[in-house]
């Protein structure tokens, strides 16, 4: 379905590397198919030409013109200005990819201001290593060969869960920003390995296999997380204690929060853009 397709990246930061290089590393696509363009950074183009063998061009008009597949990959808050700039390049025949959050399929719909698809993407940076979970959906002009398409093209890097398009905001709060909740328990897990004298790597290599494993077990096993981590607990061992100390602190409760203020301020997003159209 993609061969033979170019398919062009609107912006050229954290998310649209990692599509990048997912694709590029599962082989979905020649590299010479995906062309990337950004506002203004030509050094990052040149870095992403000689680590991945894609094409650029600073020229954004010229990158979009040639794509079938348009990858809309820049901060929400310049998609306007970014649309408006190039869409007298775009035509009907091409597909709008959007990686955005917050951005309702509708409101780009109305800045190219023509028939062409658009389709709304959730991916996550583990896009990089072929482990996204991105939740897709279409807006009103796709079609549904074109929902394949980019289903088969996120399949690449990861799962793909097709939902509505009033479930995309939770998406993003969960699995959008999910990995950085994790790294940011690992940044923590760090800090205390480095307290109690393991060298860098040492707690690297002890993290890392930790977290992996529980991914694969999360992954493979039919018990809930709470059998799941009462399985690690043994009466009044180690992890009871550790356990303790986050229960008393209410670290379940904030971790609830923080995926629900994620995922409010997706929809937030979509509403301050769209209302100063
Ligand atoms: N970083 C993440 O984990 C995830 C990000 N996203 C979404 O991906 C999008 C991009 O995020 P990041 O890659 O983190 O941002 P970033 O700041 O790393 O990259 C943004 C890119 O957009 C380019 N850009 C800005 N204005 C432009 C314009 N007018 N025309 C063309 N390119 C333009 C910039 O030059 C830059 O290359 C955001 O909308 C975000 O919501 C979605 C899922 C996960
Ligand atoms: O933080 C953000 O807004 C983007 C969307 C999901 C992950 N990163």
């Amino acid at each position: 379905m993609l061969q033979n397709k170019t398919i062009t990246f609107l912006g050229a930061g954290s998310m649209a590397e990692a599509i990048i290089g997912g694709l590029v590393r599962q082989e979905v696509v020649e590299p010479r198919q995906i062309i990337a363009t950004n506002l203004s950074s030509q050094e990052k183009l040149h870095y992403l030409e000689n680590t991945y063998g894609i094409r650029t061009n600073s020229n954004r008009i010229e990158a979009v013109r040639q794509g079938d597949i348009v990858i809309l990959a820049m901060k929400p808050k310049h998609v306007k200005e970014a649309i408006d700039d190039i869409k007298h390049a775009t035509n009907a025949n091409q597909l709008f990819v959007s990686v955005l959050a917050g951005i309702p399929t509708f409101y780009i719909e109305d800045l190219l201001g023509s028939k062409a698809g658009v389709i709304r993407t959730m991916p996550n940076t583990s896009a990089k290593v072929g482990e996204s979970a991105t939740a897709i959906t279409k807006g009103m002009h796709a079609t549904d060969k074109q929902l394949k398409e980019v289903e088969q093209l996120f399949s690449a890097v990861g799962t793909v869960t097709i939902v509505k398009e009033d479930k995309l905001d939770a998406v993003t709060g969960l699995a959008g920003s999910g990995p950085a909740y994790f790294y940011y328990l690992v940044e923590a897990m760090e800090q205390a390995a480095h307290e109690a004298g393991l060298t860098p790597e040492e707690a690297s290599a002890l993290i890392t296999q930790t977290v992996v494993g529980v991914g694969k077990r999360l992954q493979t096993t039919s018990k809930s997380s709470k059998e799941l981590y009462e399985e690690v607990m043994s009466p009044n061992g180690t992890t009871e204690a550790g356990i303790n100390v986050l229960r008393e602190r209410k670290s379940q409760e904030a971790m609830c929060s923080a995926v629900k203020r994620a995922m409010s301020r997706s929809k937030e997003l979509g509403e301050v853009f769209t209302k100063t159209q």
